[in-house]
């Protein structure tokens, strides 16, 4: 169907309002509305994510009342007696969005639990987990830059939906058609009919109590939790209360960064509210003048994300990568646990194919198995949740270069309340011993190794954007890259054909992830790169890695080896 088509109905229609009307009728430029039509806006690594405004490709309350009422539909058909739990951040319309949705959801007989006010993603695992409702939705588009929202959906676990579900629950939107077939009732009337039921402090509560299980060291914690100087920035979202709250619980004392303390969709001091993004510790730094911190972090707007900032040698400062932060806590917890005797032996990490292969030599160094997926902390959810039933495996840790952490069994999806939790005992363990974080990262780098990883996003936006990245993607599939930088690749992983070619001698083994759109190709020296289109933002990554025999060396390589891979993704471009 024509964008055109779509455009008109939305124009006609007595369900949308003036206010939409007059924003569509204002646009002259053809693109944005094609963009905005020529297509609806589909499940991607993490649910349902777009930028706000009027368009079948955009997030307004009718492309989330669809997304709610085929999540209502889908659950009225599989689930007896179905319920839902509701978080929200602090994003334009997120709240707006919550309610639409629970409306929409108890229209169907579906349970809601909402927040009362804002709350972060693990938060909503949890209450899954507690209330055992038969699905979840965040309101959120994580860390986008703040023209977005999304809406995120658990299953019953407490985990991201997976493909399978995603696609069912998919299927029950594109029947929706037309607006009048999306159903709601009023929020007096769900709560009166017992649909609608607040979260309150008991959850958050229980919560509490949960995580702080997860503390290794609990007696050096409570002896030297006092000591530790901490900065943290919510970068106003919704990790303020929870992660300030359970440091304070420990002992810890916070300085947070005033200016991005409240809740804040505009984000007036970080447009682009992505610990991944250092401008959005500039605020921290200038309070870290006065404060002399050991550690300076933030967490994203919905609170999945920890970024984090520690002085090297020389005082500079200096911003973590995620695999970085994956490195500290893969080694600490693995440390710790063995100094505690509480290794278990079927332990294992868990990370995704495009993160830092460091943590490989530091699990086989503790006897822990390493097992990797594909990017999205869903699939991370999905095992946990399987060892659970076949009781086969201990989940210890899970992490994405993508800023995301997770301990313990409490909550399946990232956890920035945890972390922050966790990376403030590292600090305190390392400060006992008159280290900084960075000497913690130094001595790990020495003994296991100086891998180094870098990425680059090529951003491509509509759909001309999309098609673009299509058929980059499709040039490192169908063409082989034989060498990069005089270096020989000597294997090619194909993730959507889910076949893995060693280039050396041309044979094939079966790669056992499910299909997803990604090529990796590895080198002689044990470098790789990786190219995937970005499932959150309108952008083609690429991954870079190398190994180095000091950190010297292994900056040094990963500056050239990026450039030459960018090279190539260009040419990839233009083929
Ligand atoms: O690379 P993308 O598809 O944009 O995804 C990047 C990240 O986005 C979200 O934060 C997901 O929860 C992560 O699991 C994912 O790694």
């Amino acid at each position: 169907m024509s964008y055109k088509v779509k455009l008109n109905e939305w124009l006609e229609s007595e369900f949308v309002s003036e206010e939409f009307k007059t924003e569509l009728r204002s646009i002259e430029d053809e693109k944005e509305l094609e963009d905005r039509f020529y297509t609806e806006l589909e499940f991607g690594t993490a649910g349902l994510r777009g930028v706000l405004g009027a368009g079948t490709n955009r997030m307004n309350i009718h492309t989330v009342g669809k997304a709610a009422e085929g999540l209502a539909r889908h659950l009225v058909k599989n689930v007896e007696n179905p319920s839902c739990a509701i978080a929200y951040d602090s994003r334009i319309k997120s709240d707006e969005f919550a309610m639409v949705s629970a409306q929409i959801l108890a229209a169907h007989g579906v349970k809601v639990y909402l927040y009362e006010a804002l709350a972060p993603v693990p938060l909503l695992s949890f209450a899954v987990r507690h209330y055992k409702t038969s699905a979840g939705i965040v309101i959120t588009a994580s860390h986008n830059p703040q023209a977005y929202n999304g809406f995120k959906v658990y299953g019953s676990y407490g985990g991201q939906v997976t493909d399978e579900e995603a696609d069912k629950i998919l299927k029950e939107m594109h029947a929706i058609v037309k607006f009048e077939d999306v159903s709601s009732i009023s929020e007096k009337e769900a709560i009166e009919k017992n649909l609608l039921v607040y979260i309150g402090e008991e959850v958050m509560k229980t919560y509490m109590e949960s995580i702080k299980t997860l503390t290794v060291k609990k007696d050096m914690v409570k002896e030297h939790a006092k000591d530790l100087k901490i900065i943290y920035t919510p970068i106003h979202g919704s990790g303020n209360i929870p992660v300030r709250r359970v440091l304070k619980e420990l002992g810890y004392t916070v300085h947070v960064v005033k200016e991005q303390e409240l809740p804040d969709g505009t984000f007036p001091t970080a447009p682009y509210p992505n610990p991944e993004n250092p401008q959005v510790f500039e605020l921290a730094l200038k309070l870290a003048e006065e404060v002399q911190p050991d550690i300076i972090f933030g967490t994203d707007p919905d609170c999945d994300r920890v970024g984090v900032i520690v002085k090297d040698k020389d005082g500079t400062d200096q911003v973590l990568s995620g695999n970085q932060i994956g490195m500290l806590i893969t080694y600490y917890l693995l440390k710790a646990m063995k100094e505690e005797n509480k290794v278990p032996d079927n332990g294992v990490v868990i990370k995704t194919i495009v993160s830092t292969e460091s943590v490989r030599a530091i699990t086989k160094d503790f006897g822990v198995e390493l097992l990797d997926v594909l990017t999205g902390f869903k699939y991370i959810g999905e095992k946990i949740e399987e060892y659970k039933e076949t009781k086969e495996k201990t989940f210890l840790f899970g992490f994405e270069e993508s800023f995301g952490y997770l301990a313990g069994t409490f909550v399946r999806d990232k956890d920035a309340v945890v972390a922050s939790m966790i990376l403030c005992e590292i600090a305190t363990y390392y400060k006992t011993k008159g280290m900084t974080l960075y000497d913690a990262l130094v001595e790990i780098y020495e003994k296991y190794g100086f891998y180094l990883e870098g990425i680059e996003s090529f951003t491509r936006t509509g759909k001309d954007g999309q098609e673009q990245i299509r058929k980059c993607v499709d040039y490192f599939r169908s063409s082989t890259i034989e060498e990069v930088g005089g270096v020989k690749t000597v294997s090619k992983e194909d993730y959507k054909l889910r076949e893995k070619v060693n280039l050396l001698t041309g044979e094939k083994t079966a790669i056992t992830l499910p299909s997803s759109n990604v090529i990796k190709y590895t080198l002689e020296d044990g470098s790789w790169f990786v190219v995937r289109p970005s499932g959150t933002e309108p952008k083609m990554k690429a991954y870079v890695a190398v190994k180095g025999h000091s950190l010297e060396d292994a900056k040094e390589k990963m500056e050239t080896f990026k450039k030459r891979v960018v090279a190539i993704v260009e040419k990839g471009f233009e083929a």
